[in-house]
């Protein structure tokens, strides 16, 4: 990775594939106290509404080349309504987390838009994403990714540090009682369960206030009762008006949110909105059939 002024590590952002960027900031900021339009209920089709916080216009990116190239998302259209919460699912290697990291612009397309408001994040430099996303994009992921020699405090917050501003404590000490821990301020993560651990992730990604949260499995490494917890926070938090894209296996995950966009081969081949837990199950098994 590349270090340098814009170029530091970044904690909050995934590292994964050689096409990656060299810098990703991710943000999160608190869902207490903001004055959002009232929460839509699911993704939408490709056009652009008013309502729209982010859309992906005939996304495309393929890995590698001749024949042992991979067409990992396939023209892909899909937008997502502010306050809306959309699961993401598929077979493995059908594209989820590619289709999350080109919504994030932490991968490049191949052809296609990704609209986040009014910005075109295909168009952007490096730097100007990284501004964007340590500003206006949050990330959450299976395994955390907190820095372990920092306090939960000093984890929550870095996105704001990796802004260039001076965090004020009350802001940040407001993140984490708001995922219900402010009395584990000044505990370091190895001193957390992986519940704790996962709920100052979600502190860490919501205190720069982003436009929109990404989860890549969020649940994955929780036991049930910590996952129960973890989800509680995202519904609430979508409540509040907080967008919320989220890749998960997990019916039961896939089952709290208010859409569930299918993925096979890179592309969306269904969609349901609130269903439940049984009939998220079923289509995915028919898919992987
Ligand atoms: N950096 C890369 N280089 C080459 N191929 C890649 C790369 N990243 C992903 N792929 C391929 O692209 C396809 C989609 O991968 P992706 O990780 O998006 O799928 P997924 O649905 O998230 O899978 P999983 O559920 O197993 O995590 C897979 O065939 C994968 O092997």
């Amino acid at each position: 990775m590349t270090v340098g002024d814009h170029h530091r590590f970044d904690p909050t952002a995934p590292s994964r594939s050689s096409h990656c960027r060299p810098c990703r900031a991710g943000g999160l900021t608190g869902w207490h106290g903001r004055s959002t339009p009232p929460p839509s209920t699911h993704a939408t089709g490709p056009k652009m509404q008013s309502d729209t916080v982010i859309a992906l216009e005939g996304v495309s990116r393929t890995y590698g080349a001749g024949p042992t190239a991979v067409r990992a998302a396939d023209g892909i259209d899909i937008s997502f309504r502010r306050g809306s919460w959309t699961a993401v699912m598929g077979p493995s290697g059908s594209g989820k987390s590619t289709l999350l990291h080109c919504a994030a612009g932490l991968e490049q397309v191949d052809a296609g838009r990704v609209m986040l408001g009014d910005t075109d994040l295909t168009t952007l430099d490096d730097d100007a994403l990284s501004r964007l996303r340590r500003t206006r994009i949050g990330f959450i992921f299976q395994s955390f990714n907190l820095v372990g020699a920092l306090t939960a405090e000093q984890n929550v917050a870095l996105p704001l540090r990796m802004a260039g501003r001076r965090p004020p404590r009350a802001e940040v000490r407001n993140a984490l009682a708001a995922v219900g821990l402010e009395e584990r301020a000044g505990h370091r993560p190895r001193e957390l369960s992986g519940g704790q651990q996962q709920r100052v992730a979600i502190a860490r990604a919501m205190v720069t206030r982003p436009e929109v949260l990404f989860a890549d499995e969020p649940t994955g490494a929780l036991d049930t009762s910590s996952a129960r917890d973890v989800l509680r926070l995202l519904r609430a938090s979508a409540d509040g008006g907080q967008t919320i894209v989220m890749v998960t296996h997990d019916p039961a995950a896939a089952a709290r949110a208010d859409a569930v966009v299918f993925l096979r081969d890179g592309r969306i081949v269904d969609r349901l909105a609130g269903a439940d837990v049984r009939a998220v199950a079923d289509r995915l098994v028919a898919l992987e059939t």
